[in-house]
């Protein structure tokens, strides 16, 4: 063992003691140390300054609770989060998570993820999550307002547009951080840096709704690119019908593709003509329903109870949106006997490390979530920037920006991965790209 993978093994093995449970965190973390020790052997400077056993220590790590009203006048109480992991780029940025399997080590996952996407986007913005285990299916709005006032009520004081910069993420939406600035405004006054992905009425950006899921397509695009090829007639499979997966949805259409398959918790639709995106969009943004519905309206659809990578049909490239952990390597290995030769993550963590390694021996090119799904904070770092000169760009001008910023990231990755020798390899090149700028910051801040 060479003096570097001795210490990635150390740092792995006092995160396993430390915190056995956390079981996402340690994957996230695991996968980006392991990419790491070419850099380390490169800069022993790193091991001396014992630079990844800081890296992985959150900064700061807040819990909280949330007591709110429902209808009937019970009162109820979820548990809330917001993991400050590094500032040595900028402010805490990233976004809040409310969906009831939201733990500790899921907001620390999200956190840790968020610092080297964040990096990749050449923005100056640091590493943050948040959210609650309080489930917005099936609450009214009422109930979903009163459940934002009381977590803010906490969260205020933690947060602000140079301190932390919260934004939306599964199960926070518009109508979330609508709620949500309301309650800042009424306890610390009207600052609108203070969240991102607002209403474009106060200080929204335009194309932040649209950003992760457009984003992730300029990526792909990117990674076709560089293999001759592009989306023109592809097949696709999109999973996850959410902000990720309709915009992804849309931008897939509008290149010329067709993505077979969209899909929630319970099931999948797939359409052999093409998904139409306005369907979903009326559906899931306007009625708030579930998937199936698609299937009732639309004759050559159909609905399947059960995960869409159990699918067994043709296609080219996998865009998982849904969420972490979607894809174990069973499912993986029958992406690969369908044909499909790309996969990129619109979801942070949709596949299992093993499900990675299949990629890996097939040779599918793979995008990582942290490099391919960076549209979406990166618009919102657009917004940051925005509503510091109380101006607003049009929306061609943010797309603009957002399709520079992913071939970029792109690019970055591709770089990294053929400076160490790893061709091809566009996860351990988002990792690289990702760490260098950070820890050149945090060498140079001395002790931190
Ligand atoms: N909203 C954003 O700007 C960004 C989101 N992401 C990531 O993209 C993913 C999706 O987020 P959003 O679209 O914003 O959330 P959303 O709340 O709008 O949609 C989530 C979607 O995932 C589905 N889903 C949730 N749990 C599932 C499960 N266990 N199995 C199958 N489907 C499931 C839901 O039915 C829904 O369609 C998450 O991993 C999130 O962290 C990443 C970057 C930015
Ligand atoms: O826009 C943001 O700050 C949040 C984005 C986010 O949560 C993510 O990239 O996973």
């Amino acid at each position: 063992m060479t003096k570097a993978q001795d210490y990635v093994e150390t740092v792995k093995q006092t995160i396993k003691q430390r915190d056995p449970e956390q079981t996402d965190f340690q994957e996230a973390v695991f996968t980006v140390l392991d990419s790491l020790t070419p850099v380390l052997e490169k800069h022993p400077e790193y091991i001396e300054a014992n630079l990844l056993r800081r890296i992985v220590e959150p900064e700061r790590v807040i819990e909280f609770r949330v007591p709110w009203q429902d209808d009937t006048g019970h009162f109820q109480v979820n548990r809330g989060y917001r993991v400050q992991f590094n500032s040595a780029i900028g402010p805490y940025k990233g976004g809040l998570r409310f969906h009831p399997s939201v733990n500790l080590s899921t907001v620390k996952f999200l956190g840790f993820e968020q610092v080297f996407k964040n990096s990749l986007t050449g923005l100056p913005i640091g590493g943050g999550k948040g959210g609650s285990d309080f489930d917005p299916k099936g609450k009214s709005d009422s109930e979903v307002m009163r459940f934002c006032q009381s977590f803010m009520t906490e969260l205020a004081r933690h947060i602000g547009p140079d301190l932390d910069v919260p934004a939306g993420d599964i199960g926070v939406g518009g109508r979330e951080v609508g709620y949500l600035f309301g309650a800042y405004k009424r306890l610390c006054g009207f600052k609108n840096g203070v969240l991102t992905g607002k209403n474009l009425t106060f200080g929204g950006s335009a194309a932040r709704t649209e950003a992760t899921g457009y984003g992730l397509l300029y990526y792909t695009q990117s990674m076709l690119k560089a293999h001759n090829d592009s989306l023109k007639d592809k097949k696709i499979k999109i999973s996850g019908s959410g902000n990720v997966a309709l915009y992804a949805l849309q931008k897939a259409n509008e290149l010329g593709a067709t993505v077979l398959t969209v899909s929630d918790s319970n099931g999948y639709v797939y359409d052999p003509n093409g998904i139409n995106d306005k369907i979903v969009q009326q559906i899931k943004e306007v009625e708030r329903g579930r998937i199936k519905e698609y299937a009732q309206q639309v004759d050559s659809a159909q609905y399947f109870e059960g995960s869409v990578w159990d699918q067994d049909i043709d296609y080219d490239i996998a865009l998982p949106c849904a969420t972490q952990n979607e894809i174990n390597a069973q499912q993986a290995e029958l992406l690969v006997k369908d044909g499909a030769r790309y996969i990129a993550e619109g979801a942070n963590m949709p596949n299992q490390t093993a499900a990675i390694k299949v990629y890996q021996d097939h040779g599918i090119y793979y995008g990582p979530g942290k490099a391919a799904n960076a549209g979406g904070v990166a618009v919102s770092a657009l917004e940051m920037s925005q509503n510091s000169e109380r101006l607003s760009w049009s929306f061609e001008e943010v797309d603009a920006k957002l399709a520079q910023i992913m071939h970029e990231i792109f690019t970055k990755s591709e770089k990294a991965a053929q400076e160490y020798g790893m061709d091809g390899n566009y996860q351990a090149g988002a990792n690289i790209a990702g760490f260098n700028k950070v820890a050149t910051a945090m060498m140079v801040q001395g002790l931190v």
